[in-house]
Formats: structure tokens, C-alpha cells, sequence
């Protein structure tokens, strides 16, 4: 069971703080439970592992079926929490190569994360005359940047399979009744999966968001809904034993003693996304209002070469929050030269996860004592089962985490604003007076 440590923590911030701490984590815990918070409205993924709906499960596993066989590549088309969580797991449990890797299910491309017209051409490109399926995911079925890609694919099918043949190949997860994006599925009979109301972007990787793409991968997604499951009666018992509760009581108290930046690394690189996942959940859950811990990431060892400077000498505003997912699934001892010319003979017949942990123990040791405190959030395994477990941990914690902060943590006013001024600027019906107004600002700059 995923386990969280903190490591030599007592230096940094009062013990017992947990104790001190234990009445108001107590609220935000019956307001996550009860769905009474800010933002109580948007609490439904608190009980998603235990309620989800079975029959669409069933229908995402079918779907991933049908584009195993009848494509050779999935383009995934969303952004933010219609993305990242996808992206996450599959890279953390089927490889950040897994394009790369022979296997008997499709390779899958993320696109609509952007607004590059390089990175849509070059997937087109990758493409090129393969078989292959659309998953379009958006929540409010208006977001810009996968409308915008969507477009392209949908030519794209068309032109390849016939009107017919391409509203077979597409796949649209968004809202069961609004938005664009539900309106044109209905109208051309594409099977549609539902983000519910309940379940926000960033809290919806566990929904046929994340599910779809990640089944089509060869995941077992049982395994990671019943890993969120397990972690979600541990965080219903709540109490000093729940990591999510410690998680959000130490990085609360830090917050406080002026750890503005919370950096999350892992020793292994396919942790990538599931860290980009991690600042979009904390990120929009927290950063409001004028507070928030900033949600920055690290790859070890490669960062410890670039960034660990700053961690060890730079602005004493830093904690650091390490995942550690058990043992590697392939022990690579290290071999025996006889010359030993590189002089690395005592490491000979030493597994690369022997390294990998000196390696994580002296740079906790040099962290905190460089005023670097740190966490420690360790997973049995690198499994669906754990993953979802950590899912779920993270996605409790971050509620627990803005409700001591004060905040609403299920809204995200702020990302507004660049979106009002790129469609005021883009001439987008509606928005002709603020369109004036910033061409003025521009031209003064
Ligand atoms: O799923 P949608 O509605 O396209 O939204 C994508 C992302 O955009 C945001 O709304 C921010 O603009 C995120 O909160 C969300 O995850």
C-alpha cells in the first residue's frame, strides 16, 4: 500500500504539527466526503472508484478493442485534464517509448495540447497511410486547441474512409448533454463516453478520459480502478495513518514556513507525465486568490546535473517531494571490466536499483541539509493497481490541501483571461470591443 515519509522533517517545521492541524483536516475531510465545500458540486470523483458506471466500462473496454484491431494508431485529441492523465499513465506503465515498442496494440498520438502547427503536421506525418481512430476528449466540448486539431483528423478521416466510414473511427468523451462537441455527436452518431458533471478536468483521469486512450494501450484498467478504490476507503477512515491526509498536512505547514515551491521528482523517467499531470491538478486546484504552493517537477538523476544547483544553493523557498515506484521490473547488474580503466569496478555486479537508491539517499541527506525539506510518497510497485492508488492519494490530498488553504479547490476562473484575449484578437464574433482595446495595448507596448 502506498506509504508517505517525510524525511528528517523535524528541523524544518514544529512537531506535532499534524496534531495541531488534526481539527481542521477533519473539515475539509467532511467536506470532500459530503460534497459540503466550495466547489462541493464537483466532489464526484471522491466516490468514482466505488461508483463508476459498469456498463460504460464495459463499453470503453469494447471500443478499445474494436481500435486494437481495426487501427494501427489512436490520436488523442484534448488538453489540460482531457489530456494529462491519459498521457501519465501511459507513459509511466507502458513506457514514454511505447510508440517506439513492438506490441500488438495501436501506437497512440496526443495532439489538441497545443496550437503548433508543426507538432499537427508531424503527427499527420507519423501517420501517414495507417489505419487509424480519433478519441476527441472535452469536457466542455468548446476548448480551442482541440476543436482546432479536430478539425484536421476529422478532414483527414474523411478523406480516407468515406463520411460513414470516418464517424465509425471517432470516439468523442465530453459532457452527456452540452457543448459543441455532444451536439455534433449526436447529430453524426459517433459513440460518445461521458466526463460526469461531478468530476472536474484535473479529478477525471479515472473517467473514460484517461480510460479510453489507456485501455487501447493494453492497461488493465480493473487493476487501476481497484488500486483507487483501495486508496479511497484508506483516505474515507482518514485519520494521522492516511497518506493523503499527512501529504496535505506537511505540505501545508511548509507553505507556511515559506516553502512557496513544491517540486515533485522521481528516479525514473517515465514518471514524466504523471508529474505534468500532478502541477495541473495542484496547479488550477490551488493557485488562487493570491496563494498557492507554485507545482514544479524534476527528473532525477538528469535535474540533479541542471537544476540541482538551485535546489542546493539557490532562493531557500523549495521543498521536494520524491515518488518512488518499488523496484525496477528488469534488475540490470552492473558489468565486471578486468582493465577497469573508467574505475568503476566497485560497482561491478551492482543492480542499477542499488545505485538509483545511494543515489536518492545522499540527495535527500544534501537537500535538507541545503534547507530542503522533503516527502516521500513510495508505491509497492510500478502496477495499474499502484498507480491507481496514487492517483487517487494525489487527487484527495490536493482537495484536503485547498480546503486548509481557503480556497475553492474545483474552479479555475483564472484561465480565462488569455482565452477572452486570444479569441478577442483571432476576431472572434462577440469579443470587437475588447479586440480594440488590446490592439492599443499592443501597439503601445
Ligand atoms: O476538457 P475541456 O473542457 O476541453 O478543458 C480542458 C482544460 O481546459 C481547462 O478548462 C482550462 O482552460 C482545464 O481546466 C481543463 O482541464
Amino acid at each position: 500500500m502506498l506509504n508517505v515519509r517525510l524525511f528528517q522533517m523535524k528541523s524544518f517545521i514544529p512537531m506535532p504539527y499534524e496534531e495541531a492541524l488534526a481539527p481542521r483536516l477533519k473539515i475539509a475531510d467532511q467536506w470532500l466526503q459530503s460534497g459540503s465545500g466550495k466547489g462541493g458540486e464537483f466532489t464526484g470523483w471522491v466516490n468514482l472508484p466505488r461508483d463508476y458506471d459498469r456498463e460504460e466500462f464495459d463499453r470503453i473496454r469494447a471500443a478499445a478493442k474494436k481500435i486494437q484491431s481495426d487501427s494501427k494508431a489512436l490520436v488523442v485529441i484534448g488538453i489540460g485534464g482531457s489530456y494529462l492523465g491519459a498521457r501519465g499513465v501511459i507513459e509511466c506503465l507502458c513506457s514514454p517509448n511505447y510508440n517506439l515498442k513492438k506490441k500488438d496494440t495501436p501506437n497512440v498520438y496526443f495532439v489538441g495540447n497545443g496550437l503548433s502547427g508543426d507538432a499537427l503536421y508531424e503527427v499527420m506525418e507519423l501517420i501517414g497511410g495507417q489505419d487509424f481512430s480519433v478519441n476527441v476528449i472535452s469536457k466542455s466540448g468548446t476548448t480551442t486547441e482541440p476543436a482546432v486539431a479536430f478539425r484536421f483528423f476529422r478532414e483527414r478521416l474523411v478523406e480516407k474512409y468515406g463520411a460513414a466510414g470516418a464517424d465509425r473511427r471517432i470516439y468523442a468523451t465530453t459532457d452527456k448533454a452540452r457543448g459543441a462537441l455532444k451536439s455534433l455527436a449526436d447529430r453524426q452518431g459517433w459513440e460518445t463516453f461521458v466526463v460526469p458533471d461531478e468530476v472536474g478536468g484535473r479529478y477525471s483521469v479515472l473517467t473514460a478520459v484517461g480510460l479510453l486512450p489507456i485501455a487501447v494501450c493494453g492497461v488493465d484498467i480493473s487493476g487501476l480502478m481497484a488500486g483507487a478504490a483501495e486508496m479511497m476507503e484508506v483516505c474515507r477512515r482518514g485519520g494521522s495513518d492516511c497518506p493523503a491526509w499527512r501529504y496535505a498536512a506537511a505540505r501545508f505547514q511548509l507553505y507556511h514556513t515559506g516553502k512557496k515551491v513544491e517540486i515533485l521528482g522521481s528516479f525514473d523517467p517515465s514518471f514524466r507525465f504523471m508529474a505534468e499531470w500532478w502541477k495541473q491538478l495542484y496547479g488550477e486546484s490551488e493557485g488562487k486568490e493570491g496563494k498557492g504552493i507554485f507545482p514544479a517537477s524534476v527528473e532525477f538523476t538528469a535535474d540533479l546535473h541542471s537544476m540541482g544547483q538551485y535546489i542546493q544553493q539557490g532562493e531557500r523557498i523549495l521543498f521536494e517531494t520524491v515518488v518512488r515506484m518499488g523496484p525496477s521490473g528488469h534488475p540490470m547488474a552492473v558489468p565486471r571490466d578486468e582493465s577497469d580503466g573508467d574505475g568503476l569496478n566497485f560497482l561491478a555486479g551492482r543492480d542499477m536499483d542499488f545505485i538509483r537508491d545511494r543515489a536518492m539517499e545522499g540527495t535527500l541527506l544534501a537537500h535538507s541539509e541545503g534547507g530542503v525539506p522533503n516527502l516521500i510518497v513510495e508505491t509497492e510497485d510500478k502496477s495499474p493497481r499502484s498507480l491507481g492508488q496514487l492517483i487517487y492519494f494525489f487527487e484527495y490530498a490536493c482537495g484536503l490541501s485547498g480546503y486548509l488553504l481557503g480556497v475553492n479547490p474545483f474552479d479555475q476562473p483564472g484561465v480565462e483571461s488569455y482565452k477572452k484575449n486570444m479569441f478577442a484578437l483571432l476576431g472572434k464574433p462577440g469579443y470587437e470591443e475588447l479586440a480594440g482595446q488590446l490592439k492599443a495595448r499592443l501597439e503601445n507596448q
